[in-house]
């Protein structure tokens, strides 16, 4: 996994952090000084007992004194409980809205990241930093943060109250503080650096758990579960590893500040009744320095884990920065960059001298793309051909900017593609890819996914887009399902079947009622004869719409008003299918290499394209 990592220094991370903090200051502070006061009335109590014991020893004390003593300790202690739960009240609700908001920042962001972004970061990672990162993140703001000052402050304070008990006894409990602070220090960095790297490789196991449930079917059908398993478990050990060395870091630092401080009670028990003995001690004094250091062990032993706490907390923060901090390189249009675009020329859709390399190519790789030029009129269907791998499938998603050309321009209605805002340009042009993607919801709310606002406001103009959609895409299935259009397709729509799924997704680029339509070989699930119905009946109700389609099939290229040959990531020709089939070698391989008996002379005799078979696929009766 190499996705970008960036440390910032922790006051760059709180600042960061600003903008989810909203109405949180005061509520933290007030739930800060609540904690606060809390462990100073708990130090306080080691101060009543002092009163209290010596009271009791005192040969004039009264049993005033001593109930007087007991009632204050009593409402300390209730005082203490109050507190801490003023400061569960304060904090807790709005840290809960920090981490609502950064998760809800991050979504947008990835929402607005571009196809690049998503070919480079596995899901897993995205998955963790979305969801473990910023559940750490709330707990650390609702309570690592106060605690950790709360106990330096308490560990402060009660030195004090040690030192002005019994310098002799502060300055032996001291010498045990002193080697806790110098470990603290190498902790530290020990700590961080495994807890990134734990981080990371949660993520990655996050990845492979999704994959291998996302690809159950093939892992299945393979007969690969075993090698899946022993993937997995390689991982899931390196994480353990991981785990355990974080864990031993811990432990020890842990283990030195539970054993010095014990080792340091046992010794200032010796020297405290000593001075107990000689007189410079009262045996008040001696009880309220042990209560002082049973409140202070809390805070003593906490402290390394909060510490530690705190550094994952920053290491989740750098995490979710790294993904805030990446660029949006495809976003609105940029004024300066292209200056003088043509105003818009009625439609249609051009390509001219466009290159294209991915981001992440070798340097020396060839482009992808190479000079490609073309031009389609206004309602014109062209169709795409090439041999597999020639970049056809890139060059579509240039259209609607999943990518951006790396030289020359993409046109669309005579403008640059770069010149839009992205939500117009989106709803200009609408895309439908051979690999479906739906989502678990109703057919209805996928299929009007893209539908204009002002459609969707209306439900009878809705109803009717639904229909006429699910009608041009032969997806009138969705009728025979249990609850109709409403009913509920399973994660990814894998309940239905490819062709199902291909003819839902088309349904939905046909229901965005785009003025430029992009199909990356969306029916390639679908019998011969469906496929037909449907680009038929796509020309019929897209009358006016230019399309580009890459085409794989005799039937396809039949109903192209013309055909562009794409070879090594450069058009070669383009022309009508007889001029082609007349003038082009190129052209006749691509066609050969369609299946034999879907030869476009056999689609033409069929009579299909003249609209002469009955309307009656192959696969309409499938039901999920
Ligand atoms: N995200 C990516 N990062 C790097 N290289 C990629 C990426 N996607 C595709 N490629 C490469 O770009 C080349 C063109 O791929 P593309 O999918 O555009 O071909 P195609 O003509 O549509 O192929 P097919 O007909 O098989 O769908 C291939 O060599 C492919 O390996």
């Amino acid at each position: 996994m190499s996705t970008p990592e960036r440390e910032r220094s922790l006051a760059e991370a709180i600042r960061r952090l600003s903008p989810y903090l909203e109405g949180v200051r005061w509520r933290w502070v007030a739930g800060l000084a609540s904690a606060m006061l809390a462990g100073l009335v708990a130090l306080a109590i080691p101060q009543v007992i002092q009163r209290l014991v010596n009271s009791v020893l005192h040969p004039g004390g009264s049993v005033a004194d001593i109930w007087t003593a007991v009632w204050i300790m009593t409402g300390l202690g209730l005082a203490e409980g109050l507190l801490i739960f003023g400061r569960r009240f304060f904090i807790l609700p709005p840290a809960a809205g920090v981490e609502n908001r950064a998760r809800t920042a991050l979504f947008t962001r990835l929402q607005r990241l571009p196809v690049s972004f998503h070919d480079a970061w596995p899901s897993g990672q995205l998955l963790s930093r979305s969801v473990g990162d910023l559940s750490l993140l709330r707990r650390w703001i609702a309570f690592g943060t106060v605690m950790f000052v709360v106990s330096i402050v308490t560990i402060t304070v009660g030195l004090v109250l040690l030192f002005n008990t019994s310098w002799v006894l502060g300055l032996i409990y001291l010498a045990g503080a002193v080697p806790i602070m110098w470990r603290s220090f190498a902790f530290r960095n020990d700590f961080r650096a495994a807890s990134r790297l734990s981080q990371d490789q949660a993520g990655d196991l996050a990845t492979t758990v999704e994959e291998s449930v996302h690809g159950i079917r093939v892992l299945k059908a393979f007969g690969r579960g075993g090698e899946a398993l022993e993937g997995f478990r390689g991982q899931a050990d390196t994480l353990r590893g991981t785990e355990v060395r974080k864990a031993t870091v811990l432990s020890q630092f842990i283990a030195l500040i539970v054993a010095l401080p014990e080792t340091v009670i046992g010794l200032s028990l010796a020297a405290g009744i000593y001075l107990v003995a000689t007189g410079d001690l009262t045996v008040g004094a001696l009880a309220a320095f042990f209560a002082t250091t049973a409140v202070l062990a809390g805070p003593v032993e906490s402290v390394g884990q909060l510490m530690g706490m705190s550094l994952s907390a920053k290491t989740a923060i750098d995490r979710h920065l790294d993904v805030m901090d990446t660029a949006v390189d495809i976003a609105g249009p940029d004024g300066g960059r292209h200056p003088g675009a043509p105003a818009a020329v009625g439609g249609g859709l051009a390509f001219e001298s466009v290159a294209f390399r991915f981001p992440d190519a070798a340097a020396d790789a060839e482009p992808i793309l190479r000079d490609v030029s073309l031009r389609l009129e206004p309602g014109e269907t062209m169709a795409l051909v090439g041999l597999t791998g020639t970049g056809k499938s890139t060059l579509v998603q240039l259209v609607p900017r999943l990518y951006d050309a790396t030289a020359g321009r993409v046109l669309v209605d005579g403008v640059d593609v770069r010149d839009y805002e992205l939500l117009e340009l989106r709803r200009k042009v609408s895309i439908a890819f051979e690999d479906a993607t739906l989502f678990s919801d109703s057919i209805r709310n996928n299929v009007l996914l893209g539908a204009p606002a002002e459609v969707l406001a209306d439900p009878e103009a809705a109803r009717e887009l639904l229909e006429t959609a699910l009608d041009t895409a032969q997806a009138q299935f969705a009728h025979a399902m249990p609850e109709g259009v409403d009913t509920q397709i399973g994660e990814e729509g894998l309940s239905l079947s490819g062709g199902q799924r291909q003819r839902i997704a088309l349904a939905r680029s046909i229901a965005a009622q785009p003025e430029i339509l992009v199909l990356d070989d969306p029916l390639s699930a679908l019998d011969v004869r469906t496929e037909e119905l449907v680009t038929q009946r796509l020309r019929r109700v897209l009358t006016g719409t230019t399309t580009l389609i890459v085409a794989h099939r005799p039937s396809t290229v039949a109903l192209a008003d013309r055909v562009a040959v794409l070879a090594q990531g450069r058009i070669l020709d383009v022309g009508t299918h007889a001029e082609l089939l007349g003038r082009s070698p190129a052209y006749r391989v691509i066609i050969s290499s369609f299946e034999e008996d879907q030869s476009i002379e056999s689609v033409m005799d069929s009579g299909v394209i003249t609209g002469m078979l009955p309307v009656q696929s192959m696969d309409q009766e499938e039901t999920p």
